[in-house]
């Protein structure tokens, strides 16, 4: 670690600026302003206590009583500025926070938001730049702007106070406290970079310690009470936050023989200086005035040791340039395709989304979840898929979406490669039911236009997808209506149930559908509906995805069956393709597992995944 170079304090302050101007300034005009007024109490006291002696002994060279009144005077209103400065600073510093926090929210989320496919969430070189970017151990960009203002205060002190005590006595004294300082301040600074080192080393055991604290906290209250884990969860907490702590105390005994080691070097220079001080005036050659002034001096030139503040700037400054360089890696590593604009992708598909000898394997992983697989799915034709768990359906699902491309082979839609398409603009002809899909802590409405936003405030839509996806009589039965928020923990929120879910889920996507969304993906979209749920979406299920490419996965037949087409996923390909009743008399693969589960129906058991 090295000191913190004006050119780092530069790049920090010319951020803040630009995200949070009148903030930063101000808190770094008080910073300074206080730092100038603390020399300007120390020269005023020494003149003052230099004058005392003449004004009470009225002397020829006395100072006149008018002057030393201006003089005190002056003192007193210095003073006051003085202490209203650390009133005003601190709501410079929250106004600046606020901005600064806020910018390097949209710093972060934004680059990692804004590319059409995903790769780059699961990339470990991006995810490191990100983790760069938020800090670690409460050492970050906003901690490190924070401390900013008081290490260039430190500085001014340092400066200043160096220049009194030479210019007053000595500059031989001057230079040694100033090297000390400095010195101490780089030593001390590196000691407490070590220990968050330690700390944020230890992050199996730290990530452990947060998942505990966060699962009894809010996560799994009623699992926790029903398997009686409390006890054990508690153990567990303080077991791996022990663990997770103790090679910091070794480091912060270490520490603490080394930061006794920097108090004593401290004294010792102090003691020096001051008793140089003391022996000048003994002698006779310091007068009172000089006395008087350079004894604080000193003290304010060690006190303008900042060790921790040169911590946070340095952890801060590597924070900003994480940041900063997020977007580059970002798009270094995952280039945005050059897409060509001249393809009708609003209409599109008009004929067909074609999978040509498409094969996948995750980023970093060796295992092909899809292998030359070959599949068409036609426009206005409901298209089920079907295979065991694992079989890849969902990942089919989110390649057909362009969240991942294929590791090799095209997804053609009309013909034109998936690859070559805007993919924000095929992103909006996607209306989808994942199985993890989001449910936003906000109200039943936002929850439902959020698949089109665009469209937010079409209430005829709204309502037509109320009735068709069930949740009307939901809605009517919350204490606010369409405005309930869906969150038990905001003020008048309530919380669904894993169907009532479904069904708003359901609705989004179809609210998508109607606002022109040209494919339908509902996977398992029934999983947590009740039979006479299941029933309904059944019934409607060819006229809700009339007009459009759907594709449904289920693992229940009754919601597969009524589709137009059935494939079967298995080892990574279609191995089956067919109506119902084809793959029935075919007697393959699908018909195995229809039989499976018909005669848990029938026996009355309950019913198996495919
Ligand atoms: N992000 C990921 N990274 C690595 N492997 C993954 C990822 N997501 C899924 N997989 C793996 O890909 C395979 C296919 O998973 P996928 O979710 O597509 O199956 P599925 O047919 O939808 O299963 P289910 O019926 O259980 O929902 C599985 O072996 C799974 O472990």
């Amino acid at each position: 670690m090295g000191a913190v170079t004006v050119g780092w304090v530069l790049t920090l302050l010319r951020y803040g600026v630009r995200v949070a101007p009148g903030g930063t300034l101000l808190t770094m005009g008080l910073a300074v302003l206080g730092s100038v007024l603390g020399m300007a109490v120390t020269l005023l006291t020494g003149q003052v206590v230099g004058a005392v002696p003449g004004v009470i002994d009225g002397g020829p060279d006395a100072m006149p009583i008018g002057e030393f009144s201006w003089l005190l005077g002056g003192l007193l209103a210095v003073f006051v500025i003085d202490s209203l400065t650390p009133a005003l600073h601190q709501v410079a510093s929250l106004v600046m926070d606020a901005g600064v926090v806020r910018a390097i929210g949209t710093g972060i989320t934004q680059p990692l938001l804004e590319p059409r496919r995903i790769e780059h969430l699961e990339d470990s070189e991006v995810l490191d730049v990100q983790e760069r970017a938020k800090g670690q151990g409460g050492f970050h960009l906003a901690q490190g702007l924070g401390q900013l203002p008081w290490l260039i205060a430190s500085r001014v002190t340092l400066v200043g106070s160096a220049v009194i005590v030479g210019a007053m006595f000595a500059w031989w004294v001057a230079a040694m406290l100033v090297a000390v300082t400095i010195l101490l301040e780089w030593y001390g600074g590196r000691l407490i970079e070590r220990e968050v080192d330690v700390w944020w080393g230890n992050t199996e055991e730290q990530r452990r310690a947060h998942y505990l604290f966060n699962l009894g906290m809010r996560d799994a209250p009623k699992e926790l009470r029903v398997f009686g884990l409390h006890k054990w969860l508690v153990e567990r907490y303080v077991g791996d936050w022990t663990a997770g702590y103790r090679p910091v105390w070794a480091r912060r005994k270490r520490n603490a023989k080394w930061s006794l080691l920097i108090g004593g070097v401290h004294l010792i220079a102090n003691g020096v200086a001051i008793l140089a001080v003391g022996r000048a005036a003994y002698n006779g050659t310091l007068p009172l005035t000089q006395v008087a002034t350079t004894l604080p001096a000193i003290l304010a030139i060690g006190q303008a040791n900042n060790g921790y503040g040169v911590a946070q700037v340095r952890r801060g400054l590597s924070a900003y340039r994480a940041m900063r360089d997020l977007p580059a890696t970002i798009a270094e590593r995952h280039p945005e395709p050059v897409v060509s604009t001249k393809h009708r992708i609003e209409t599109m598909p008009a004929r067909e989304i074609r999978f040509e000898k498409v094969s996948f394997h995750y980023p970093g992983s060796d295992l092909a979840v899809l292998r030359d697989l070959d599949l068409t799915i036609r426009a206005h034709e409901a298209l089920a898929l079907v295979g065991v768990n694992g079989a890849g359906k969902s990942t089919l699902v989110k390649l057909l979406g362009g969240a991942y491309r294929p590791t090799s082979g095209r997804i053609l839609v009309d013909g034109v490669d998936l690859a070559d398409l805007d993919l924000a603009a095929w992103q909006r002809r996607v209306a989808a039911i994942v199985q993890d899909f989001l449910r936003f802590p906000l109200s039943v409405t936002d929850n439902v236009v959020f698949g089109a936003v665009e469209r937010a405030g079409d209430e005829l839509t709204l309502a037509r997808v109320a009735r068709e996806s069930g949740i009307d009589d939901v809605v009517r039965r919350l204490p606010k209506g369409w405005d309930t928020v869906l969150d038990k923990t905001f003020d008048g929120g309530v919380d669904l149930s894993g169907g009532e879910w479904q069904r708003v889920a359901l609705a989004r996507a179809l609210f998508a559908v109607h606002a022109g969304a040209g494919v339908l993906v509902l996977d398992e979209p029934a999983a947590a509906l009740d039979v006479r749920a299941e029933a309904e979406l059944v019934e409607r299920y060819l006229e809700l995805t009339s007009g459009v490419a759907s594709l449904i996965i289920s693992h229940r037949f009754s919601v597969v069956r009524n589709a137009d087409r059935i494939c079967v996923l298995s080892d990574g390909r279609i191995v089956e393709d067919g109506t119902h009743e084809e793959l029935l008399a075919h007697d393959g693969e699908y018909a195995g597992m229809f039989r499976l589960q018909a005669e848990r129906y029938v026996t009355g058991t309950e019913p198996v995944d495919a």
